[in-house]
């Protein structure tokens, strides 16, 4: 079977019988519909990358092709292949790859004068001065990409951002809102301060940072503004203790939860934290490692590599000090900007039937290019099926409403025992649960069912109430689904949801956070009690403000007295209890990092970008 044949098989499974219209390219995405599909003769990036452009173009092919009138004239054309053959032969710099003798391309090279006329025309009147501009029109509208800004975050272990405004985005213009960032095109260079996560900015799609100076040095990362919520709301403190990153590669999060940190220490001599990074993958532990070390954060964070959070021993002595945990497991990444893309498709109009006023005398029959009759029975296998992939990659096929239940509950059954486990830990006393997904199983649902288990009531863990959230989680205004938060209206507030495509410029993305007060851990005999009580570890007076001594150092609740270099203390009292056949010490300080050049390590924190683990169907794991 032809490309062609092929794609349009795609797009139009069940073959476009109707008229004139505008349709949706059958059901599920089109790359995974694509990417899934058994026996595909033609290579499918190439399968994929005709359907993706036609579509694209295909309000513009359909003026081209009824004005020039070629369905009338070329009978043996369906709407769907006209469009990909017109699309090749005007568009693409090969032209329509079949042989010259080939009955297809004829049919459209006869009628070459028209239809590059017609494009004229259909340019025109889109106030297009060029070819050129034409196609960056298309991009931009076209691509949902196209429409979203690269937000980037700049990392504070490294630099800042006025560092950066006047290095790195010197040459871009300052806007006001994300509807102007956007809105300036990809040929330009604008960016917008964000006013919700500290240190965050877009810029214009399609602005290419990854050869940047300061990309490379990890000075600068790209992260959707949606993805830095879960650890600017769990906002941790010195006086939180250590912090887990339970599912943390590709390492977006576990590297902005260490540069919070590293913004909040008190003094330079306060208490370091340490940030434990579990990761079950391998592979992707490999990543994230690269990625700690990019950012500035190995010294810092403690990684898992492969390691399963739900085999880490809460009671374990080398979690005794963790305060905060962030959650952000795996999920149906159906908020993934660009993921699930079902491509509008404009069907030029058919020409009328025979025998109808206007119609050639004679049918034509359709030649097949395997010379079968088409009408056969599909093989079942050869069909292709809508697959939900999820943000591991795992391809589950949903070709009903029952599948896709089907999966959503097992995702979320394995979130919450997730989520559970995170409650054990006994000092902790704040956690975030995200997804990037927006079925509220997943989400919500999660959280109430998290509320009323008995571990969370024995523990008296608690929603932490939108008046209680960080400034800019506070304002934000996408709260959760009341009724999937079972009308319980305080647990709805709570929850911070990003909605894809509503002009905030985000993906799809669900957090909340938990709190609760903690009677401190007793200290080891011999540990000095670091991390403690509800207000931490120092000493405040009656306005709740640290007391320091004349130097500024704060003073310490359990010795009275001063910080003294406890930063090597800390880690020395650690590092003493690893080794005690905790399953965590194979991974902990002494990483033997393996030396990487900085765009290696860029480009595998890029091909997270879109800011979740993208999997097998990451777009950036293509290139
Ligand atoms: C959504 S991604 C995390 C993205 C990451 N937080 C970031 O911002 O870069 C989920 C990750 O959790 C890992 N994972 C899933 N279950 C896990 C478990 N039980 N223990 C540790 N890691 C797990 C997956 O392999 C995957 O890499």
């Amino acid at each position: 079977m032809s490309l062609y044949y092929e794609t349009a098989d795609i797009l139009m499974p069940a073959g476009p019988e109707a008229g004139t219209t505008t349709q949706r390219s059958s059901s599920g995405s089109l790359k995974s519909r694509i990417f899934t599909k058994k026996g595909l003769k033609s290579p499918a990036a190439q399968v994929f990358a005709l359907a993706t452009e036609t579509c694209k173009w295909s309000e513009v092919l359909k003026e081209v092709i009824d004005n020039a009138d070629l369905l009338r004239h070329e009978r043996k054309l369906t709407p769907v292949l006209a469009l990909l053959l017109v699309h090749d032969f005007l568009l693409s710099k090969g032209g329509i790859t079949l042989p010259q003798s080939h009955g297809l391309r004829q049919a459209i090279e006869r009628h070459k004068a028209r239809l590059t006329s017609e494009l004229t025309r259909a340019r025109l009147r889109r106030k297009m001065a060029s070819l050129d501009a034409l196609r960056v029109q298309i991009k931009r509208d076209g691509d949902p990409e196209g429409r979203h800004p690269r937000w980037v975050r700049v990392n504070a272990l490294k630099t800042d951002i006025e560092e950066q405004l006047e290095s790195t985005f010197k040459d871009f213009e300052r806007v006001l809102s994300i509807a102007a960032v956007t809105a300036t095109g990809p040929s330009n260079k604008s960016i917008y301060l964000d006013d919700t996560v500290p240190g965050l900015v877009a810029v214009s799609p399609g602005i290419d940072l990854t050869k940047t100076k300061a990309y490379k040095a990890g000075q600068i990362i790209l992260q959707d503004k949606a993805s830095c919520f879960p650890a600017y709301l769990l906002d941790p403190h010195a006086e939180d203790g250590d912090v887990i990153d339970s599912c943390a590669a590709p390492g977006n999060k576990t590297t902005h939860l260490a540069a919070i940190t590293h913004s909040h220490r008190p003094e330079e001599s306060a208490p370091r934290q340490t940030i434990f990074a579990f990761e079950r993958d391998e592979r992707r532990a490999k990543t994230l490692e690269k990625m700690v070390k990019t950012a500035g954060s190995e010294g810092m964070t403690t990684i898992g590599l492969g390691q399963d959070f739900l085999e880490v021993d809460p009671q374990g002595p080398l979690y005794r000090n963790v305060g905060a945990l962030l959650l952000d497991p795996s999920c149906s990444g159906s908020g993934i900007v660009g993921r699930d893309v079902t491509p509008e498709l404009h069907l030029p109009g058919r020409p009328p039937p025979p025998g109808a006023k206007g119609a050639p005398k004679k049918k034509l029959k359709l030649p097949k290019p395997d010379g079968k009759d088409r009408k056969r029975k599909r093989d079942a296998d050869d069909e292709a099926k809508p697959v939900l992939i999820d943000d591991d990659g795992n391809a589950t096929v949903v070709s009903s409403e029952q599948d896709l239940q089907k999966r959503l509950q097992s995702l979320s059954s394995f979130q919450l025992t997730l989520l559970l486990h995170a409650m054990k830990f006994p000092s902790a006393r704040k956690i975030t649960y995200s997804t990037c997904s927006v079925h509220a199983e997943e989400n919500e649902q999660v959280v109430v069912k998290a509320l009323r288990s008995e571990v969370a009531r024995e523990a008296g863990w608690r929603i932490l109430p939108r008046a209680k959230q960080v400034r800019g989680m506070r304002e934000w205004p996408v709260r959760g689904v009341l009724e999937a938060s079972d009308g319980d209206q305080e647990v709805a507030e709570a929850c911070v949801r990003a909605k894809q495509g509503d002009g905030r410029g985000v993906m799809g993305f669900f957090v909340a956070a938990f709190e609760r007060d903690v009677v401190p851990p007793a200290p080891a005999e011999g540990e000095s009690k670091l991390f403690a009580s509800e207000d931490g570890p120092y000493l405040r007076d009656d306005e709740g403000m640290m007391v320091r001594d004349v130097t500024g150092m704060p003073v310490l609740k359990s010795t009275g007295r001063p910080v003294a270099l406890p930063g090597a203390m800390h880690l020395n009292a650690l590092e003493g209890q690893q080794g005690e056949g905790h399953e965590h010490d194979e991974s902990s300080d002494d990483h033997d990092y393996e030396d990487e050049s900085p765009s290696k390590a860029s480009s595998d924190s890029e091909g997270s970008e879109g800011d979740e683990w993208g999997g097998i169907d990451d777009r950036k794991n293509e290139k």
